[in-house]
């Protein structure tokens, strides 16, 4: 089993990836947590492949489970408030452990459930999609949806320890695997032109069953964002790397109701549009752009919105980023492959342009 350190002094943790470890690894916290209670939060259909496993190594710990509905419109103060609803009726104390057991959705949401009951319990993610595995489960950012913006009520609140196994991938829909490549992609523009050029070469076998090659890239993302991580916890500056292709990518979200692109695709839109900005304003070149596409369109991302989605709602969106300081706009905008700049005084009224006459 493979062990990545998140170094962030009293907070830090392991991320532990391989294939089929979820059982040793729950034998381990049965003995650790003998007695004490446990809440697994899941999805019905992630609790039915990989619950019963949990449960069976748990039975010397105090067990409820809260399962949740599926659907990013789902990941709500109100999903929140009844996860919190259940945990206090069964007399939950601080030293209680929840368990997100699922993908970037379960992990959010309970994570941020974790981050405020009883000011602060123990959690671990369990991430069950290739997104989750490579980005939302380490990290610690946590969070709900507000209607008006995506992530917009949260914590930064580190996790005790991931779990990634590989083996979930068996089940995982075509789709949300796709969606997950987006967030591995956007590693490579962002920091890491060899793992970019990886992508390029091995496109046509980056399926989820090639479980060697998924292990790969999925330790490889997460090297990464624990390095970036580790560097920036709180996102006082470099860590809003990681968020190339979000500021657009979020407002597309919202726009469209949190319930027509998944996660990873509208991160794919929004890298496009990212680097569409850094052609127009002359930071990028127009081969490196089109390879971006060119990557994108063939592991089978979307890289274009379709006309009836507001470009004005897109736009009006914009301006409840959180990475705004000072009333203005941060955008995140490639140089080169492999490296990106955190990029404050653009012209508002070329994003306004963009936005308008966009096409990839
Ligand atoms: N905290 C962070 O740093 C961070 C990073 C990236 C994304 N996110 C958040 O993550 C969310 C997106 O997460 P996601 O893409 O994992 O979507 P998701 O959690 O909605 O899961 C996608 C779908 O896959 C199903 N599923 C999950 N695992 C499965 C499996 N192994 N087998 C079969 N079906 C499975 C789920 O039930 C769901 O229908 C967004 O809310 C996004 O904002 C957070
Ligand atoms: O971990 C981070 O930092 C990221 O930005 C990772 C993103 O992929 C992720 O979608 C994150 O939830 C976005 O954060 P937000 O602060 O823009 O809500
Ligand atoms: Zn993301």
């Amino acid at each position: 089993m493979e062990q990545i350190k998140v170094d962030l002094q009293e907070r830090s943790y392991p991320i532990y990836l391989g294939e089929n470890i979820i059982p040793k690894l729950a034998r381990d916290l049965a003995t650790k947590y003998e007695g004490r209670q446990i809440i697994i939060v899941s999805n019905d259909e992630i609790f039915t492949y990989y619950g019963k496993e949990l449960l069976d190594e748990l039975t010397s710990c105090d067990i409820i489970t809260e399962i949740i509905p599926t659907g990013e419109e789902y990941k709500t103060f109100h999903m929140a408030e009844q996860i919190l609803s259940k945990m206090i009726r069964a007399r939950f104390n601080r030293d209680a452990l929840l368990i997100a057991l699922g993908g970037g959705v379960v992990g959010d949401l309970a994570g941020f459930v974790a981050s405020i009951y009883q000011r602060g319990i123990d959690f671990i993610q369990i991430p069950t999609t290739l997104l989750a595995t490579v980005d939302s489960s380490v990290g610690g950012k946590v969070a709900v949806n507000h209607t008006l913006g995506k992530n917009l009520i949260g914590s930064f609140y580190q996790p005790k320890e991931v779990w990634i196994d590989v083996k979930v991938l068996h089940t995982l829909p075509e789709r949300e695997w796709k969606a997950g490549l987006a967030e591995v992609i956007k590693y490579g523009v962002i920091w890491d032109k060899e793992l970019y050029e990886f992508l390029e070469e091995n496109s046509t076998d980056l399926t989820k069953d090639n479980l060697n090659l998924a292990q790969k890239i999925i330790s490889r993302s997460c090297r990464i964002k624990a390095e970036v991580v580790s560097k920036d916890e709180r996102e006082e500056n470099l860590r809003a790397i990681l968020n190339f292709g979000h500021t657009f990518g979020h407002a597309l979200e919202s726009a469209t109701g949190y319930n027509y692109y998944r996660h990873g695709e509208a991160v794919a839109i929004g890298m496009v549009m990212a680097g569409k900005l850094a052609l127009e304003i002359g930071m990028w070149n127009i081969n490196e752009y089109q390879k971006l596409k060119n990557l994108l369109v063939k592991v089978g991302l979307p890289i274009d919105f379709p006309s009836e989605i507001s470009r004005e709602q897109i736009y009006t969106n914009l301006f409840l980023d959180k990475k705004i300081k000072d009333k203005k706009l941060i955008f995140i905008l490639p140089q080169s492959l492999g490296q990106v700049e955190i990029v404050k005084n653009v012209n508002i009224e070329i994003v306004k342009e963009l936005i308008q006459k966009f096409r990839a």
